[in-house]
């Protein structure tokens, strides 16, 4: 209808509608009573005017904070990424974290499985450490560096009279090692492409990461989680056995593939033809169960841990230790708690990108994408794409590790390269205007070492003759990172927000999440100590 036409309609409308005859004025209306009428209907007009104003102003407050917020997870390979991202998980996804949780029962297991092969390698009369060539990551997390950056042999230390027995007792974990590998590395024939293994790097050190491990792929964010990028299945040995870490996918599949049972044809718990798995003769638990006496004996054997401590192997620091816990672990209705799910590592290639919606308190329907990236060397050119996109970065240093090596550069301490990744990013022009938090995490690691007589200052000489305490070397770090910060950031006017951390308790992150969630929605960091 032309726009006359349609104004006419709408005046003979109005003349119509009783409720606008009603309001007319009156046709015999006095000249004071027509100022007094019009002064009333203009505070009428103001008082909606300004209600209308309130209404507008809160539309554009809600949709600020409806935007999506995009946060990067950064720092090196078992700085805590992932483990963060669980607790965000854990916090505002809760019932995704609950169906995922009997998945991880296969990371647990294999986590286990490998501890113990790993005490067996250690223990074995023909292991000469200064013969390996490579050390897996968790490995290298637990060995201390003697000055000439090798542990020394163990060739002159402490015989395990039981090895034999040992090994031939628990030869069944070797197999399901592998079985386990399998299962979480091929969850799905149509599966995406593979990455070069990380065994496998390029001249420079630096192998490169196919299309799909850099940003924004093809975007199939369908549910929560969407992963760019995959995995490589693990080294194999001249012994035949792996040597290096697993990495698997971080993806959904793998977590449906292991929940929903093995191979084709098998019964399965999930299709409600058996009770549960402990049912299914073929799961992993029969083997682990069979083997748990003597995985005890072997964890508890004093000569055992007098090796170890001679090859200065101390597992209980590393990556996805369950040891303490194997007659829990091992029995037949076990199924990981929170905690076992924080303490599982998978390592992560690519970027997985996560979806929350945060459903109470003065954020409610902030939309957050939190991405995790690959933290090893050979991940981190997949990292910059996203660098244009986010608002916020959670970097996170693990403090605990001034006297490790990286593992896939055993001449680089962790903590240096910690220090130089920290200044590249916050020196980077791009992230000018990017939130920084950065989370000095592993604290709790930090502390059990200090107080087992390892000194900061043989691994830091900058360090001097401070007090080797907790107080004193994480008010040390916390300096070292911030002037990094103040020096060579692009952007003087950026507030940086420090923690101390240990993503693995739940408690105390909650209340961190929280907070940085607040800071970075307000765009407002601060300096605070909440640790
Ligand atoms: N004790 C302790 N363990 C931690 C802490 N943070 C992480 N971990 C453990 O360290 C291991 C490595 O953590 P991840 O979160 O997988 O590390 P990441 O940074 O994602 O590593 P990549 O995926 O290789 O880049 C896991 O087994 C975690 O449970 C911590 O603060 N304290
Ligand atoms: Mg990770």
């Amino acid at each position: 209808m032309p726009k006359a036409k349609q104004d006419h309609a709408s005046r003979r409308r109005s003349m119509s509608d009783p409720l606008s005859a009603a309001l007319r004025p009156p046709p015999n209306e006095t000249p004071e009573q027509r100022t007094a009428r019009q002064t009333a209907e203009a505070e009428a007009k103001k008082r909606s005017d300004s209600i209308d104003e309130m209404i507008r102003q809160e539309r554009i407050d809600r949709k600020k904070n409806k935007a999506d917020v995009h946060v990067l997870l950064l720092g090196q390979s078992e700085s805590g990424k992932s483990t963060t991202l669980k607790q965000f998980q854990l916090l505002h996804s809760p019932a995704a974290f609950q169906a995922e949780r009997i998945a991880w029962r296969a990371v647990v297991y294999l986590n286990l499985v490998r501890s113990i092969r790993r005490i067996l390698d250690a223990v074995s009369p023909d292991t000469d450490f200064d013969e390996h060539e490579e050390i897996d990551s968790a490995e290298a997390a637990s060995l201390i560096i003697s000055s000439n950056g090798r542990p020394p042999s163990a060739l002159s230390g402490t015989r395990v009279p039981n090895y034999e027995r040992y090994r031939t007792r628990l030869e069944p974990l070797i197999d399901l090692e592998g079985r386990l590998s399998h299962l979480l590395s091929t969850p799905d024939e149509d599966e995406a492409v593979r990455l070069p293994s990380v065994s496998a790097p390029s001249s420079n050190g630096h192998s490169a990461v196919n299309d799909n491990g850099t940003a924004n792929g093809n975007g199939h964010s369908a549910g929560s989680t969407h992963v760019n990028g995959v995995n490589s299945i693990p080294d194999t040995t001249g012994t035949g056995r792996n040597t290096r870490e697993i990495t698997v996918h971080t993806s959904t599949n793998w977590k449906k593939a292991f929940a929903l049972g093995r191979s084709k044809g098998t019964k399965s718990a999930h299709s409600g033809e058996i009770e549960g798995w402990w049912e299914d003769p073929a799961d992993p638990v029969h083997t682990l169960h069979a083997c748990a006496p003597t995985m005890l004996e072997l964890w508890r054997d004093p000569a055992v841990q007098a090796r170890l401590r001679e090859n200065r192997i101390r597992l209980e620091e590393s990556s996805g230790f369950y040891l303490d816990e194997i007659p829990r672990i091992t029995a037949k209705k076990y199924i990981p708690t929170d905690d076992d799910v924080l303490k599982a590592r998978l390592k992560t290639m690519g970027v997985v990108e996560h979806t929350f919606s945060i459903s109470s308190g003065t954020n409610r329907g902030v939309q957050w994408k939190i991405y995790d990236v690959g933290g090893a060397r050979n991940q981190r050119q997949a990292w910059a794409p996203y660098f244009s996109e986010v608002n916020a970065i959670i970097f996170l240093a693990p403090i605990s590790a001034f006297d490790q090596v990286l593992s896939e550069d055993q001449r680089v301490n962790r903590l240096e390269d910690s220090l130089l990744l920290w200044k590249a990013v916050v020196s980077n022009k791009l992230l000018a205007n990017v939130n920084l938090v950065l989370f000095l995490n592993k604290c709790d690691l930090l502390k059990s070492k200090l107080e087992a007589g390892v000194r900061l200052n043989q691994h830091m000489i900058s360090y001097g003759d401070r007090p080797n305490d907790h107080d004193s070397v994480s008010k040390y770090f916390r300096n070292k990172f911030g002037a990094l910060h103040q020096s060579y950031t692009p952007n003087k006017d950026r507030e940086l927000y420090i923690h101390l951390t240990a993503v693995t308790d739940t408690r105390r992150t909650a209340t961190i999440i929280a907070d940085v969630r607040d800071i970075i929605i307000k765009g407002n960091l601060r300096d605070m100590r909440l640790v």
